[in-house]
């Protein structure tokens, strides 16, 4: 019988993606979703890729009986993977209150369940936000991590030591946290991909409404970093890839090949990439020019982070496959075939 995983904010960019992932290898899913940054027509796009519509459930994770009733009915988990989180960093400057409830009361409606009904594995969504900027780069799992820059990012820390202190108290239970850094790039299907609400406040979402006509041109926020180019550097990875290492991660959990039952992982490419080296790399790789302009930084932003990425690696078996190149064109073509598509 196929193992069942648990994906909280399954509809969403990187979840969809993951959900592929693991019914392409052979688990079962059931996703919980509100639906507050995702369209249910998800799941079809999920079944035209895997042949398989995944189990849904929507309701709000922060909704503590719901959340007790759905593990109630659901018997049979091995593992949840948490993705459900509300991402804005902006905008939980302007309301920090609601990224506080939303992150973290999810996150510990999920683990009171996970110790009431025993399902003993969770594999959370962290990110390199934790890091703030560091004194030294690449990072490393053990670089200290800073005081937020944003509650956004502080619900991150928190939520890590959330899973930390809950999996010392309770040594059958394994969390993994991954750190993701930049994730960007769509399925190559190009039947899923990011679907930002409004105006992006991503990079590469901008980007390529830019070039598709909808916004008028990029800005590119500082050209006086003390970078080679002086535009800020990231890394970015393909989201197929991210989602990737979120089936071996929950392998590890289930073949208990975990080295301490709270562990930590940066996922990232290793390669720190500028903002015009973005612009670069996709005018190469699909033939279209990005109309950009130079202007002042954005509040808040750090100059660079990119990620040592030995330790996944080497105990996960698990890198980063794609090109920037090859990872900015899916990005493209989920543009592109988005036209075609009615939600
Ligand atoms: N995209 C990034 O750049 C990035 C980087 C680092 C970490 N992360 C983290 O990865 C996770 C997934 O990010 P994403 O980019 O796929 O975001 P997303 O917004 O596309 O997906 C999150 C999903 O969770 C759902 N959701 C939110 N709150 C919920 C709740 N209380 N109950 C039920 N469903 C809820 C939303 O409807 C959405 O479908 C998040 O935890 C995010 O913080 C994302
Ligand atoms: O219109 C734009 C948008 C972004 N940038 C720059 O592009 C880079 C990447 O920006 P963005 O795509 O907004 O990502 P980050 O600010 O690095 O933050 C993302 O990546 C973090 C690490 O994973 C997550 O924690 C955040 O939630 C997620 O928004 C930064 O240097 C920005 O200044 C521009 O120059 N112009």
């Amino acid at each position: 019988m196929n193992k069942k995983v648990l994906v909280t904010g399954g509809t969403g960019f990187i979840g969809s993606h993951t959900v592929v992932e693991l019914q392409n290898n052979g688990f079962d899913v059931v996703i919980v979703d509100n639906l507050s940054n995702s369209k249910v027509e998800v799941l079809d796009q999920i079944e035209k890729i895997t042949g398989t519509k995944p189990e849904f459930e929507c309701f709000d994770l922060t909704d503590r009986q719901k959340t007790r009733a759905f593990f109630e009915k659901q018997s049979n988990l091995e593992a949840i993977i948490h993705f459900a989180a509300s991402k804005a960093v902006g905008e939980s400057v302007e309301k920090p209150l609601m990224y506080y409830h939303n992150n973290l009361n999810s996150l510990m409606n999920l683990m009171e369940c996970m110790q009431e009904f025993e399902v003993k594995n969770l594999v959370f969504s962290s990110s390199c936000t934790v890091y703030g900027q560091p004194d030294q780069l690449p990072v490393t799992e053990q670089t200290p991590r800073k005081e937020a820059e944003s509650p956004y990012g502080n619900t991150k820390s928190i939520c890590e030591d959330i899973i930390r202190d809950v999996c010392k108290a309770n040594p059958s239970l394994k969390g993994i946290a991954l750190r993701y850094f930049n994730p960007i790039g769509a399925h190559e299907s190009a039947l899923i991909g990011e679907l930002p609400l409004g105006v992006p406040n991503n990079l590469i979402p901008f980007l390529t409404q830019t070039v598709a006509g909808i916004r008028k041109e990029l800005s590119v926020f500082g050209d006086d970093y003390n970078t080679p180019d002086g535009s800020a550097i990231r890394d970015y990875i393909h989201v197929v890839d991210l989602a990737k290492a979120h089936v071996v991660a929950i392998a590890r959990l289930l073949n208990d090949q975990n080295k301490t039952n709270c562990e930590f992982f940066n996922v990232g490419t290793g390669n720190g990439v500028s903002v015009l080296e973005i612009i670069n790399s996709f005018e190469r790789s699909t033939g279209e020019k990005v109309p950009h302009r130079i202007t002042d930084r954005r509040e808040g932003d750090i100059e660079q982070i990119y990620a040592d990425t030995t330790f996944a690696n080497e105990e996960l078996k698990w890198k980063a496959e794609s090109t920037l190149d090859e990872t900015l064109l899916s990005a493209w073509k989920w543009q592109e075939n988005l036209k075609t598509m009615e939600f």
